[in-house]
């Protein structure tokens, strides 16, 4: 994998496009050009969600004939909810941040450039990891957003206490998103005192670029350690993404 020069995120050293290329009303605030396959170390990214992009944009730059499998888009964890998106060479897809996606590339070589774009008004949005947008769809009642927005409140740079991102999931939970429902019942389970299940229910918020590790689920203050501001690295964030971290996407390419 080749990074480009310059940066304007964080995490994510790279720059597109000359950085300053205005797509529509947004701006491309980070890129990076991925390889899959022969030659490389990686044939696959399992499902996740790009966090701190208000959208992506995935440029296609091989031919189809030249590999098998590619970007899945996926409704939920359920295999059966996985759909392949075909893409020609110089084929783009455009999605929000909402998307569950991976990618499993099982024969021959491909190449994708992404983009993580963030809105005109937010252009640092990505340096600082904010993600605005998030937290106005959170409060319109969408269900994914408080997920996510809870999320980044535990485990994100803005971290603001455990009250107020366990208040967001909540909201999720009764708006039926399934993860945050599977977590909010873990929590009222722990709560009344058995053992806590450690196991990564609830990942890390990682950055673009970043994996998440596992992550305890809230147990009862007693067995709570005390609040702190990990780096990624210590949150258990590694270079590129492997282990699915969140709930249901939605995606305007599903059953295509
Ligand atoms: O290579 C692709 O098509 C998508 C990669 C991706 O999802 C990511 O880098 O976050
Ligand atoms: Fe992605």
């Amino acid at each position: 994998m080749r990074r480009w020069s310059g940066s304007s995120c964080r995490h994510t050293r790279a720059r597109s496009l000359g950085a300053r290329t205005a797509l529509c009303c947004s701006v491309p605030t980070s890129s990076l050009l991925r390889r899959y396959g022969a030659g490389s170390s990686r044939t696959a990214i399992a499902a996740h969600t790009d966090e701190y992009a208000l959208a992506t944009a995935v440029l296609a730059l091989d031919r189809e004939e030249d590999y098998t499998g590619g970007l899945i888009v996926q409704a939920s964890f359920a295999p059966a909810s996985r759909r392949l998106v075909m893409l020609g060479q110089g084929d783009m897809v455009f999605h929000s941040y909402s998307l569950l996606h991976a990618v499993d590339v099982r024969s021959g070589t491909r190449r994708s450039l992404i983009m993580w774009i963030s809105s005109n008004a937010r252009i640092f949005a990505c340096s600082r990891e904010e993600t605005p947008w998030k937290r106005r769809d959170a409060r319109r009642g969408v269900a994914h957003a408080q997920y996510q927005l809870g999320r980044q409140l535990l485990f994100g740079s803005s971290r603001r206490g455990a009250s107020r991102a366990w208040r967001w999931l909540k909201r999720a939970a009764s708006g039926g998103h399934s993860t945050a429902q599977l977590n909010w019942g873990l929590e009222d389970r722990d709560a009344e005192g058995p053992p806590p299940l450690r196991a990564p229910l609830v990942a890390a918020g990682c950055p673009p670029g970043h994996r998440p590790g596992a992550v305890q689920p809230r147990g009862d203050a007693s067995r709570r350690p005390a609040p702190r501001r990990p780096s990624p690295r210590a949150r258990g964030c590694r270079p590129r993404h492997a282990l699915a971290q969140d709930g249901p996407g939605r995606s305007s390419l599903e059953g295509r």
